[in-house]
Order: structure tokens, then C-alpha cells, then sequence
């Protein structure tokens, strides 16, 4: 896969750093810390409403925490705020695929090349700004990453015509295209096939030697088996954090876990 990695393995990209995030009375992040190192795959799991989603809204500047920090590459992200993260080397998939209904899929992909793009979010889009040079350059790098996830030859569909589970791979191709240091991946096997499930977690696995993931994920199978780490979260804390076999063997995980409606649904 043509994605470049400049970190080097081992070095920390992102630290969390005593994270916490009120909403009115609702402690939705309590002194949360955790770390990702390069080529690593961070799972964060927890039951509903644990705060996985406040914890990347954080990360990606979407909310301010009362207390803690975010650091990049060992600098503090100050006031940052979501349409500067591609160009830092962070990127994320949406729960919601957050495709363009109106452009094709090549488009939407070459869309989410902002870390190269020369102009802001809305030029690069409509391709202004850039010359026709970056453009063919951008378009050849969004097919060789469509045909990377086995799609090159959706690249002039429209999104809404394509299955749930291509459509995700479009939302993925639209993430990789940026060539991330660190790719926040959200809910990514929601909705996919036994399948489609197979290849997402060969994918995740193959990532790793260019860039760092952090998996919030229900379903546990994949958890487990492409992460290197796992940080569990409940009621917005952190409860466990280990390698794969020690959350599994953690009586504490368990227990946060039962009755838990979407652990069931997800059959982990
Ligand atoms: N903008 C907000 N305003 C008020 N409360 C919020 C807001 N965002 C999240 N919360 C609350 O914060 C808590 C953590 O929510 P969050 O969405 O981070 O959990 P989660 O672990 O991602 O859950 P799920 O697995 O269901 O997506 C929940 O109680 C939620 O209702």
C-alpha cells in the first residue's frame, strides 16, 4: 500500500493526558489518560454511553475538556479544531459515513485529501485552487487507494447506489487518501457482513505499517483480534487497559459489560 508512515515505531503520537469532560452535571470523561504509539492499534471499549465518542470529540477538537491535554507528537494541541486535523496527520471514519451524495465516489475520496490540499476545505472540494496537475496527481492517488480496498471500479457511482458495506470502504478510501499518521476509526464493522468483517480486520493489521490506529469498536472479535492494546472505558473512566488476553481475562470488563444492550447486538 503506497501510504507513507513518518513516524517511527514506538515513539508515542498521541497522549491523552488526565482528560475531563463535563456536560452540565453529566461527567462524561473522568481523568482519562492513555497512549498511542506509532504502528500500534489502540482499541477503546466500553458499554453505551462510557464516553469513547466524547473521548475522539475531544481529540479532534470537536469539545473542550474542563482538565487534561492532548498532545501530539509531544506538543499540546491548543484551541485545534477539526478542519486542521488532516493537516497534522490525524484522521477519522464517522459513525454516519458522511459521504458527499452528490459527487462520485473518486470525488468524494479526492475530498479527503486535506493534509495535501493547498486550500481550505470547501476550494479543495471543488477542486479550486489546486492545479490541474495536483488534481490529476490527487485523482491518480484516490483510484490507487480505491483499487487498495478492492473498489477502483466504483470510482464513477454515485455513493447512494452502493451497498452500506462499500459504502463504508468509500468512507475508509476517503480517510487513507490523506495518508495519516493516525487514523481514528469509528465503529468501523458496523453493519458489515461475516465477510466484509474478514477483510476489515486484515485491512486494520495491514495498516499498521504506516500509520497508528485507535478502534472504537463494539464488536469484540475485531477488538481482539487487531489490537495491540485495549483501554476500557466505563461511565468515563478508565476501568482496564492491557494487552488483548488481559481485557478478556478482566473480571472488571465483564462486569461493565453485562446487560449491556450493544454487546448483545453485536453477538461479541
Ligand atoms: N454534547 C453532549 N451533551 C450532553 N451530554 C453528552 C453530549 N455528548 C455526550 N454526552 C453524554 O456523555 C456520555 C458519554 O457519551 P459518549 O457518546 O461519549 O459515549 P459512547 O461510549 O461513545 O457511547 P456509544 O457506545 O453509545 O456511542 C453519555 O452519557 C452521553 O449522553
Amino acid at each position: 500500500m503506497a501510504l507513507l508512515g513518518e513516524a517511527q515505531p514506538g515513539e508515542d503520537l498521541l497522549v491523552v493526558d488526565g482528560l475531563t469532560v463535563r456536560f452540565g452535571g453529566l461527567t462524561a470523561l473522568h481523568d482519562v489518560h492513555l497512549s498511542v504509539g506509532a504502528g500500534t492499534v489502540v482499541g477503546v471499549i466500553g458499554p453505551n454511553g462510557a464516553g469513547k465518542t466524547t473521548l475522539f470529540n475531544v481529540v479532534c477538537g470537536f469539545v473542550r475538556p474542563q482538565a487534561g491535554r492532548v498532545l501530539w507528537r509531544g506538543s499540546p494541541l491548543v484551541r485545534h479544531r477539526p478542519e486542521h486535523l488532516a493537516r497534522l496527520g490525524i484522521v477519522r471514519t464517522l459513525q454516519g459515513l458522511g459521504l458527499f451524495p452528490g459527487l462520485t465516489v473518486l470525488e468524494n475520496v479526492m475530498a479527503g485529501a486535506g493534509r495535501h490540499a493547498r486550500t481550505g476545505a470547501f476550494p479543495a472540494l471543488v477542486g479550486a485552487g489546486r492545479s490541474a496537475r495536483d488534481e490529476a496527481e490527487l485523482a491518480g492517488r484516490a483510484r490507487e487507494t480505491l483499487g487498495e480496498l478492492g473498489i477502483a471500479d466504483l470510482a464513477g457511482r454515485l455513493p447512494g447506489v452502493l451497498p452500506y458495506g462499500v459504502r463504508k470502504r468509500v468512507a475508509l478510501a476517503r480517510a487513507l487518501v490523506a495518508e495519516p499518521d493516525l487514523l481514528l476509526l469509528d465503529e468501523p464493522a458496523s453493519g458489515l457482513s461475516a465477510s466484509e468483517l474478514v477483510e476489515l480486520s486484515t485491512l486494520i493489521l495491514s495498516l499498521r505499517r504506516h500509520m497508528a490506529v485507535v478502534l472504537v469498536e463494539h464488536h469484540m472479535d475485531l477488538v481482539m483480534e487487531v489490537c495491540d492494546r485495549v483501554v476500557v472505558l466505563n461511565f468515563g473512566e478508565v476501568i482496564a487497559a492491557g494487552s488483548p488476553a488481559e481485557i478478556q481475562a478482566d473480571p472488571r470488563v465483564a462486569e461493565a459489560y453485562l446487560g449491556d444492550p450493544a454487546e448483545e447486538a453485536s453477538g461479541a
